[in-house]
Parts: C-alpha cells; structure tokens; sequence
C-alpha cells in the first residue's frame, strides 16, 4: 500500500531491455524499455510521487537510470547515478526508484551507466501543474518533440573507439531523431534539395515514419522540446510560424519571441506556437546541427493544419538551420533568456567560488577531458554511501582544485597536455551559496574550442553571465545578472568563453556536475559536488549493495 498525503502516488513496472527497431529506417539494437523506443513517457502533477520498478534485462550490463531535472530532494538515492547515487543494478535486479516530482515542467529521464544514454535509454517526463494551479500562460493543446542524434555504429564500438590507443572518434550522428523517429535513406524534403536524396515513400505507421503534428488553425499549442543528444547541439524552428518562449528546464521564463531556437543536450523548453497560417497548407518543423561541422541532415516532421491532409507537403523548403558556427546568433539566444518576474532571486553574494577549466588533455597517450587538469575516474562505490559511512579507501580523498594557474593562456593549447585522473569530491558545506565559473579554453588542435551543455543534478542553478576569453573576477563579477538570471539545470559554455552560474547547496547528497555530452563524459568532463551526507538518512540497502549478499554486507556495516 502506498501512503500518500493528498498526493497520487504513480506506479510503473518498466524493463530495460535490448531490441532491434529502426530509428532511421535502418534496423539496429537500441535500449528500450517495456519494448517502446524512447521509452514511455511519464505524466505527473506537482507534489505526484513518482514509483518505477526497474527491472535490467540487459543480460551482461548494469543498468541505472537519471531523472533529468528533478531535484531528488530526501531521495538522493534516487537519482540514478552508477558509482555516484547508487550501485548499477545487476542483470534479473529491479531496483525501485520512488521519489517526488515537485515542480511542475519539462522533464527527460536517461540512462547514466557508460554510454548507456546513447544507446536510445531515454524517454520524457511531464509534469504539470497541481492541482488547483495554473501556468502562468494559456494554451489549447501540447506536443511532446524529444530530440536525440543516431549512429549506425554501435556503442559499444564507440565507447572501445574513444578508450582506445590511437583514439577513435565517434564522428558525426547519421541521423536526427524526433520522438525517436528520423529518416536516413531518404527525405520528406528531397523535392527541395539538389543533392541525390531519395524521396521518402513512407506509409506512415513505421518505426521511422515522423510523428506529424496535426493542429486545429486559429489555436495556441504549447511545443515542450527537450534534446537528450549524444552530442549534436541542435537549432529548430517551424516554417512560417514564429514562438514564444515560456518554460526552460522546469522553470518559466519572461516570454520572448523568436523565430529559431537553440536547444543543447540536456536541455528542455516550452515555446507557445499559435496556428495563425493558411489553414489549407502544411508547415515544416525542421531541427540541425549547430556547433560542429557536420554532414548530418535536417530531422523534419510536420504541422499538419485541420482539415488538409497530411499527405501534403509545404510549398516552401523546410527552414534553414543557421551556419554550424555562427556562434553570434546562439549567444544572441541564450542572452534573451531571464527569469519571469517574480521568480526566485539568487543570493546576493557567494559564500565559495570554484573555477573549473575545461581542457582537452592526454593521460598515456589517451585523449580526455579534464577539469582543473584532473579527468573525472567514477570510483565502484558509490559516495554516496562512501561518504556516509567514511569509507576514506573509497575513493582519492583530496579536494580537486578549486582554481587553474593563473598565466593559463585559454586562447591556446595546453602547454603541458597531460593531465591525471582523479576522483575526488567537492566537500560543499550544507547551504553555502557556490559560484561556479566554467571556463573554456583552446582543446589540442591549435584554434579549435567546443560547446560544451554542463548539466548539474540535484539543482537548479541561476546563469549569472556568459563572457568571452578568460574570466576576470574583478572585471566580470560587476557584470552579473543578480536581478533577473534564468534558473536552469543546464548551461552552455561557448568556445573560448565562459559561463557563471550560481547555486545554494540546500540538497544534501552527492551529485554530479558535468558536460552533457556523453563521449565527453566518458572521457572525464566532470566533476563531484557532495554536501550535508551526513544528514541523508534511510539510504535503501538496495543503492548501496547489489543482491542478497550485498544486502547482507550492508547490514553488518550499517552501525559505522
Ligand atoms: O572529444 C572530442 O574529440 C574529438 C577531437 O577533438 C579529437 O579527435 C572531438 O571532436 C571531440 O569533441
């Protein structure tokens, strides 16, 4: 029985399982759940707790599973992080994951175990407002577009690729997927094109057919967007229509009209999308690649307008992505976006400032990430439970560098490329308000600098300034937006810049901080904020030992 107090308690029986289906039109295995690729989507209400018995039926992988968004407050065993929040649940294992959703918004649930995520182990998380309350804007209908990027290569291929000696990149994605649907051999837009590309001839219930957006005209529809990539950063936009920005990571935001979007991986929006276009013709809903160099193609789906058919195209080609490096026009984006009025407002003053740097480095000749020049190494226990019971073997008991050298030239390659792995952890006292400054530099190849999304779990954070070059804490500080800084639980870091966010370390647990793309995190792009673990109690058995004998260890350890 579940007790709930004025609350609804939801309940779901999932299992993790390998499966073929064709995302693209080209068979390959994927990571499904319940056998639906992406997974089911889960709707909830503010307050909801939410009850998933996760079963692994992966046969030879430890399975976990992250909550994107949700700040596990009281449940930081439950936040789905292998060596971090949990163990990995072993094949035949289920694991119940049951925490409470709440804050309304737009939310993504994915895998957090290797490269698990790009295997296709994600779905969507809605939450709405509760009962009795209201957005603080009207729509007449939803849609759902999750975005992920897809390779025919597998990810195990991958993942050996990019832990191997000499490296091998993963390369750009084949494809873009909409609601886990794209189009690889062909295009609903080959008419427009004058490469080669065959016409689509899909009849529509195909694993790859697109998901059409049928709307009624004259209405106002609230697109929920949210990119769960591997990589690829992506920009949409719908033909003739423009949008309105409301909703980032779970949080309203002051509207503003736009007529393209940026999304990064790990990122959510809501955008208002009022159907005010000739009723007897369809529009495109196009998203591409931005911040990399890349061959991969438009996704596309339609806006199909009551009553015409679905089967008619638009007049015009779908919408252009922006050039890949006009980095101009997504900092002109992110620069729009601020809290809505009324929203909560940060801190004043930090009580701790933590600069990491972000580089590009070797260790034995292996290429990585590093931060501070340590490139994160996830520890086989968990800290959570590591830290509770101060098992100090655990894991690399120094405090990682709170800063980086101070003639670091960031416009340049590292002069000394090497770096060391590590896995130690940011002790953060229980409610100190941190300032983190994420600083980009040059990668290994003389004038090249990535976008790096960097997703903090357990938080919300708010985004107090982006800047250009090295960070100057006498100069830039005076820059910060303390008035009205959006609160997100995903920020960018643009090549050569940086980016300054501000959190109160009011969650006690341990919780990652990292670069949300998921070769970069497999290769060490992140870090390990814990604070207030001693304060964490009731720690299920099941997160920290793994079958009956794990169970049984746990129990003869507990009284530590
Ligand atoms: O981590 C990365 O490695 C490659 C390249 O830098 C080295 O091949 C790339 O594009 C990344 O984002």
């Amino acid at each position: 029985i579940e007790i709930s107090f004025g609350s609804t308690t939801r309940h779901f029986k999932w299992a993790v399982e390998y499966m073929f289906w064709s995302p693209d039109c080209q068979e390959s295995v994927v990571m499904g759940i319940n056998g639906q690729f992406p997974g089911p989507t889960i709707r909830a209400q503010a307050g909801d707790t939410i009850f998933v018995q996760l079963t692994n039926k992966l046969h030879t992988e430890g399975v976990v599973i992250h909550w994107h968004g949700i700040r596990q407050r009281g449940t930081p065993w439950a936040d789905g992080t292998a060596s971090i929040s949990q163990c990995a649940i072993n094949p035949g294992e289920t694991f119940d994951y049951r925490f409470k959703v709440d804050k309304a918004g737009t939310y993504i649930y994915h895998g957090h175990f290797g490269m698990q995520r790009s295997a296709g182990l994600y779905g969507s998380l809605i939450v709405e407002v509760g009962e009795g309350e209201k957005e603080p804007f009207h729509y007449d209908g939803e849609f759902n577009l999750l975005l992920s990027d897809w390779w025919h290569q597998s990810v195990h291929d991958q993942e050996v690729g990019l832990s191997s000696k000499p490296f091998r990149w993963i390369g750009e994605p084949q494809t873009l997927l909409i609601n886990g649907r794209g189009q690889f051999n062909c295009s609903l837009a080959a008419h427009f094109s004058n490469t080669s590309t065959n016409a689509c001839t899909l009849r529509g219930d195909e694993q790859c057919a697109p998901q059409v957006l049928p709307v009624l005209p004259n209405r106002t529809y609230r697109l929920r967007i949210a990119s769960i990539t591997t990589l690829a950063s992506l920009n949409l936009a719908v033909g003739n229509h423009k949008m309105v920005m409301v909703e980032a990571d779970g949080n309203y935001v002051q509207p503003f009209e736009v007529e393209d979007m940026d999304i990064y991986s790990g990122e959510s929006y809501s955008v208002l999308l009022t159907t005010n276009q000739d009723q007897s013709k369809n529009y495109w809903i196009s998203i591409g690649v931005r911040g990399r160099k890349t061959q991969t193609p438009q996704a596309l789906t339609l806006l199909n307008y009551s009553p015409t058919s679905q089967s008619k195209l638009p007049i015009l080609p779908p919408p252009i992505t922006p050039t890949w490096n006009d980095y101009d026009h997504s900092k002109s984006f992110s620069n729009k976006i601020f809290a809505l009025m009324g929203s909560p407002k940060p801190p004043k003053n930090s009580d701790r400032q933590i600069i990491l740097l972000n580089t590009q480095n070797y260790i034995d000749g292996y290429i990585k990430w590093a931060i501070n020049n340590i490139s994160l190494l996830l520890p086989s226990t968990p800290y959570l439970g590591s830290i509770k019971y101060s098992l100090k073997s655990a894991f690399d008991n120094k405090n990682p560098p709170e800063n980086f050298a101070n003639d670091y030239d960031v416009m340049k390659p590292p002069i000394n490329p090497n770096s060391s792995n590590g896995n130690g952890v940011y002790m953060l006292g229980l409610n100190i308000t941190v300032d983190v400054i994420l600083q980009n530099a040059n990668a290994l190849a003389v004038n090249v600098s990535e976008i790096h999304p960097w997703h903090l779990h357990g938080h919300n954070f708010w985004v107090l300034g982006y800047g250009e070059g090295k960070f100057s804490a006498n100069k830039d500080e005076k820059k910060f937006n303390l008035r009205n800084p959006p609160l997100r639980n995903t920020v960018v870091i643009f090549p050569f810049g940086w980016t300054a966010l501000r959190f109160v370390a009011d969650n006690p647990g341990v919780w990652a901080f990292h670069c949300h793309i998921e070769p970069h995190l497999h290769m060490g792009m992140g870090v390990v904020f814990a604070q207030g673990v001693e304060h964490v109690n009731d720690i299920p058995d099941q997160a920290l030992a793994c079958g009956l004998t794990g169970k049984r260890f746990m129990k003869n350890t507990k009284q530590n």
